[in-house]
C-alpha cells in the first residue's frame, strides 16, 4: 500500500478511536442522567430537549464546515443508544398503591412487553394466561389495574367472563380494534374503564416515541395516573373516541395489512426466485420488500383478526378491490393518457404532503443504503 495512504487511514482510524471515546463518554453522562430522571420521575424520552440539542448542534456543525445531517444523524442514533440506557435503570412508578397490576395474556407477546415494562417500574405484576386461569378470582380481587392482553378474536369472550373487579380497578384492553371490546368492558365492570391500542409491535426495544391510543370509556381521571405512566416510558399517548380510532385504523390497519397480503400472496403464487429479487432490489424496493415479507414473519390470526376487523363486514376491503378493476379498466380503456390524469387527480388529493412524504422518504432511504454493507 502507498505510505501515505497507510498514514492516511491510521489517522482516520485514531480519529474514528476518538469518536467512540467520545460515544462512550456521552453514553455514560446519559446513565447518570437515567438514574436522576428515575429519581426525580421525569419522562425517558423529552423531544423539547432533543429539538434543542439538535438545533444546537446543527449550528455547530454548519460553522464548522459540516452538513446539519451529519451531525443530527450521529445524534438522534445515540439518543437511541439512550435510551436502552436509560430503560434498564428502570422507572419510576406513578402509583404508590402497592396492589398488583394483572395482566390477562400477559405470557402472550405484547402482554409480556407490557408485564416487563410495569415490572421495570416497580409494579406487581400477576400474569394470568392459558394454563393458570384458575388464579383470576383471587389475582384480580385486590387488583389496581387488569389488563386484557388476549388475541382480538377472544377480547370479548375474556372480558364478559371475567370475575367481579374492586369498583375503583381500572379495566384496559390493549386490543387494536376500540368499539366492541370497550363496549364489553363497560358492560362487565362498572369502574374505571379505558380502551387502548399500542401502535406497536411487541418486538420494539423501548418505548421512547411510541404511540398509544386511548379511548377514554368511564372516569377517565381514575386512569390518570396510568397516562402518567406511559408518559414516563416515553410514549407518546392521543385520545380519540372509539368509533374515531375504528374508522382511521380501517384505513391505516386495514389497508396496510391487506395490501402487504396481496402483495405477499401474489408474489408466492407467481412463485419467482425470491433470492434474486431481493439482490436486484434497490433500497426503496428492498423496503417494500421488507414492508410485505416482515407481515410473514408475524401470525396469521392477528392479521386475519385486523383485517376482518374492518367494519361493514369487509366492505374496506371490497372497495379497495373493487379500484384494482376499476385501474385495470382505465388501463385497457384509455391507456396511459387516462392513468396519467387520475394520477394528477390523486396528486392533487395529497396536496403538501405528497412532496413532504418524498423527503422523508428520501432520508429513510439513505438510512437503508448505509445499514447495506
Ligand atoms: O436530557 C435528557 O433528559 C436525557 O435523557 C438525555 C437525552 C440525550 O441522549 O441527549 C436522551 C433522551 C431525551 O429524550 C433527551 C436527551
Amino acid at each position: 500500500m502507498d505510505p501515505r495512504l497507510a498514514a492516511l487511514r491510521d489517522a482516520i482510524d485514531a480519529a474514528d478511536a476518538e469518536l467512540v471515546r467520545i460515544l462512550a463518554k456521552r453514553l455514560e453522562i446519559s446513565r447518570e442522567i437515567g438514574q436522576l430522571k428515575h429519581e426525580l420521575g421525569q419522562p425517558l424520552y423529552v423531544p423539547s430537549r432533543e429539538a434543542e440539542l439538535i438545533a444546537g448542534r446543527r449550528a455547530d456543525a454548519e460553522h464548522a464546515g459540516l452538513p446539519g445531517d451529519l451531525i443530527e444523524d450521529i445524534l438522534r442514533r445515540t439518543m437511541r443508544e439512550s435510551y436502552q440506557r436509560q430503560k434498564h435503570q428502570g422507572f419510576r412508578r406513578v402509583n404508590p398503591d402497592q396492589r398488583p397490576i394483572v395482566v390477562v395474556g400477559g405470557k402472550g407477546a405484547l402482554g409480556q412487553l407490557f408485564v416487563k415494562w410495569f415490572e421495570l417500574s416497580g409494579y406487581a405484576v400477576h400474569v394470568i394466561d392459558k394454563d393458570n386461569q384458575n388464579e383470576l378470582p383471587t389475582a384480580v380481587s385486590d387488583a389496581l389495574l387488569v389488563l386484557i392482553a388476549v388475541p382480538v378474536a377472544q377480547t370479548e369472550d375474556v372480558i364478559a367472563n371475567l370475575p367481579e373487579l374492586p369498583s375503583d380497578c381500572v379495566l384496559a384492553d390493549v386490543t387494536s380494534i376500540k368499539q366492541k371490546p370497550l363496549q364489553a368492558m363497560l358492560a362487565r365492570h362498572s369502574g374505571p374503564v379505558i380502551g387502548l391500542h399500542p401502535m406497536f409491535g411487541p418486538s420494539v426495544p423501548t418505548l421512547a416515541k411510541q404511540t398509544i391510543l386511548v379511548t377514554p370509556g368511564r372516569d377517565h381521571a381514575a386512569s390518570d395516573w396510568l397516562i402518567q405512566q406511559f408518559a414516563i416510558w416515553g410514549v407518546q399517548v392521543h385520545s380519540l373516541t372509539a368509533e374515531q380510532h375504528d374508522k382511521a385504523m380501517s384505513m391505516i390497519q386495514v389497508m396496510r395489512h391487506l395490501s402487504s397480503f396481496v402483495y405477499g400472496y401474489h408474489l408466492s403464487k407467481e412463485n419467482p426466485d425470491l433470492e434474486q429479487l431481493v439482490q436486484l432490489s434497490s433500497p426503496i424496493y428492498r423496503l417494500e420488500l421488507m414492508m410485505v415479507g416482515r407481515l410473514f414473519a408475524q401470525s396469521g390470526e392477528l392479521y386475519a383478526d385486523i383485517i376482518q376487523s374492518d367494519q361493514d363486514k369487509l366492505s374496506m376491503v371490497r372497495r379497495y378491490l373493487k379500484r384494482f378493476d376499476d385501474v385495470l379498466k382505465l388501463l385497457e380503456t384509455e391507456g396511459r393518457e387516462g392513468f396519467v390524469r387520475e394520477f394528477e387527480k390523486v396528486a392533487l388529493w395529497f396536496g403538501p404532503y405528497a412532496e413532504g412524504f418524498l423527503r422523508e422518504s428520501i432520508n429513510l432511504l439513505q438510512h437503508t443504503s448505509d445499514s447495506r454493507s
